[in-house]
């Protein structure tokens, strides 16, 4: 891989799995090639193999770690199953990319931060937003203090998932804690990265699984700063994250965890996402492509860990989740 091609395998064959071919297949041949799927059933690897041009389907998820071909994997399934998986692809010797939430909680978290550290692969939580050049182009404006003194974050995540989606379910990981308040508090560790939180503040309400419906959160940071999060599994939230500082404010929209829109004092900014012609599941998706972009240069660069989502901050985000959530009440059988 030092001059060619980064090839991929994926793991799952499921929803994301599918967005994140496609926007994969957004970039350059020469750069990025999806090598190889694996599903826990392996019809439905080639079922999706075939679909997405993929050479190779693997009859088990360890095929594939073991593939020599295979350079890093992309895990694209249920968070109850990282930790396992994670570690079998870095006992092969594959560099990982992990959807979020990384792991079910801290211990996890740690377990798998530690393993990877060890290991010397890259390694890194596929909190696909940093990537976004919106985000980039906010973190611009906040070091050039374009809205002064920040103070204030807002960040409502709500969509209104079906009952018998996954994410209300709390036997297969879900709750908005983990869904939507991974994005929430990437947000805020965002604006306040060099910030110690002195308190996290939660509440929501829980559903007939145990996992949380809804959440709302106050994170206290030092000089009088903090961060209000909404989620809601239940109805749709305005979806946007603000920052308000002495001179200003702005909003990333569109939504903000994938936002395309950026508001600042000086008007609005609105990006263009990759294109395709794929059926994607999730909204701009194609926006996908903007981490599997990171990955390569990292790799490239003989980095274990992108700057841009430090496994550092993999575990502070793994902590706020898991404060909130507890306050709501919410225990999982891996905790
Ligand atoms: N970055 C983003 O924008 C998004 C991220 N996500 C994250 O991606 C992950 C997958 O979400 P999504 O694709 O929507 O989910 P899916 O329901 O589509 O499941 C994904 C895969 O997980 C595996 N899986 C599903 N159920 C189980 C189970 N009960 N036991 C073991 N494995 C199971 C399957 O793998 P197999 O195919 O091998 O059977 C399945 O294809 C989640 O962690 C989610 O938070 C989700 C959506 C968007
Ligand atoms: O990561 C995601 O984007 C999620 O799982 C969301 O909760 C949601 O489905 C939005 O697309």
């Amino acid at each position: 891989m030092a001059t060619g091609p980064t090839r991929w395998g994926v793991i799952g064959a499921g929803q994301i799995s599918n967005d994140w071919v496609n926007a994969a297949q957004t970039l350059p041949k020469e750069e990025h090639v999806i090598l190889a799927v694996a599903a826990r059933n392996p019809d439905s690897a080639a079922t999706f193999a075939k679909e997405h041009d993929i050479p190779k389907a693997h009859k088990s998820y360890e095929d594939l770690f073991k593939d020599p071909e295979v350079d890093v994997v992309y895990i694209g399934t249920l968070h109850t199953e990282h930790i396992r998986q994670v570690k079998q692809a870095l006992d092969y010797g594959k560099h990982v990319l992990c959807e979020k939430p990384l792991a079910m909680n801290v211990k996890e978290t740690k377990e798998l931060v530690e393993y990877a550290r060890k290991k010397k692969l890259f390694f890194m939580e596929a909190i696909w937003s940093r990537f976004f050049p919106a985000y980039q182009k906010l973190k611009e404006e906040l070091a050039k203090g374009t809205i002064g003194e920040v103070y204030s974050v807002l960040v409502t995540m709500g969509i209104q998932f079906p009952e018998d989606n996954w994410r209300r379910d709390k036997k297969n990981g879900g709750g908005t804690v983990l869904d939507m308040g991974t994005y929430a508090t990437q947000f805020a560790s965002l604006v306040f990265k060099d910030l110690k939180p002195v308190k996290i503040l939660g509440g929501g309400h829980l559903n007939n699984s145990g996992a949380d419906d809804s959440s709302s959160s106050t994170i206290i940071y030092p000089n009088g700063k903090t961060a209000t999060l909404l989620t809601h599994g239940g109805v749709n939230l305005p979806n946007e994250a603000l920052v308000i500082g002495t001179k200003g404010t702005m909003k990333l929209r569109n939504p903000f965890w994938c936002a395309t829109t950026l508001e600042t004092p000086d008007g609005v900014l609105e990006y263009e996402l990759p294109k395709t012609d794929k059926v994607m599941n999730f909204w701009n998706c194609t926006g996908l492509s903007y981490q599997v972009k990171e990955v390569r240069r990292c790799l490239l660069a003989g980095l274990t860990e992108s700057p841009e989502m430090s496994l550092d901050e993999t575990l502070l985000l793994a902590e706020l989740r898991e404060s909130i959530r507890k306050q709501i009440g919410v225990e999982y059988p891996q905790d």
